[in-house]
């Protein structure tokens, strides 16, 4: 993928003055304030921080699900303001329709934007065949692992190929060895188009084994602690969880987080 020539690929993806106020209970809830983040094109980016300190909410704004309260967003030197085939978003609860197969699924994005059948289910199989689930393209979600399900979710996102993956613990729902496999197979799948990816978690280790750069987020209202750049080579196999340098990174981030998640705690 290009950049664009009128976006600089480091501002590919530009929020500027970002602010975003809820009202619970009659009282204002400041989720987000003054916030900015610049990625470049192509890049694998994690927000980590603790509960409640706004990585949903402004996953969200980018999305363009949650109207912003201030600041602006741009993708590709384009305002974003409403949802868009450029963003494909992936969620923790796969949000597969049941009543549809494997294939139906996945050829289902392709079907609102019109594509002809033969054309949607040849895109469809290509996408189900990356996640490893050819041989289940009729079977439906009752039928599949929570793994499955959410690799069907994620070749549904990529059918439709967005330019930017927004997702949002896609895998906080599944055990510790599917999640681990998921990580390595979404970075084997990312490493094919390097498609830019902004991906919240709670999991460090998951954050540094997926990215190029990490943000820290603060305890609310969430602001950037930190910005690391996480130097690790690429391919990264199952043993780089084991190197020093991981539990460098490790140790250096969870320091960072530890002081937030206790302001949290005692801010709730
Ligand atoms: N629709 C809403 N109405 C009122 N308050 C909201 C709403 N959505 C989020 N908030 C509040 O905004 C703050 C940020 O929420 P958000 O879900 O973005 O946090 P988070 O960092 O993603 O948390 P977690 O890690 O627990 O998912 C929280 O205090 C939350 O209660």
């Amino acid at each position: 993928m290009n950049a664009n020539a009128s976006t600089s690929t480091a501002g590919y993806l530009k929020a500027q003055g970002v602010g975003k106020r809820f009202l619970r209970n009659g009282q204002a809830v400041t989720a987000l304030e003054d916030f900015d983040l610049s990625i470049a094109e192509g890049e694998f980016v994690s927000i980590v921080g603790p509960s409640g300190c706004g990585k949903s909410t402004f996953l969200h704004m980018v999305g363009g699900f949650e109207p912003r309260t201030s600041g602006t967003i741009s993708l590709a030197g384009r305002p974003v303001s409403a949802p868009g085939p450029d963003r494909g978003m992936l969620f923790q609860d796969y949000a597969l329709f049941p009543w549809r197969t494997v294939l139906g699924n996945v050829a289902w994005s392709l079907e609102v934007q019109g594509l002809p059948k033969a054309r949607r289910l040849e895109i469809a199989r290509k996408y189900i065949a990356m996640v490893g689930l050819a041989r289940f393209e009729n079977a439906y979600p009752g039928e599949l692992s929570g793994g499955m399900r959410q690799r069907v979710a994620l070749a549904r996102t990529l059918a439709y190929e967005p330019k930017m993956l927004l997702m949002d613990e896609p895998f906080g729902a599944l055990d510790a060895q599917t999640r681990e496999l998921m990580q390595e197979e979404l970075t084997d799948i990312w490493q094919q188009d390097r498609r830019t990816v902004l991906f919240v978690t709670h999991d460090i280790e998951e954050a540094i084994y997926l990215s190029d750069r990490i943000i820290v987020f603060t305890a609310r209202p969430g602001r950037i602690k930190a910005d690391l750049r996480v130097e690790l080579p690429r391919p990264r196999g199952a043993a780089i969880r084991k190197s020093p340098e991981f539990m460098d990174y490790h140790a250096r981030i969870w320091d960072m987080l530890r002081d937030e998640v206790l302001r949290a705690r005692e801010g709730s």
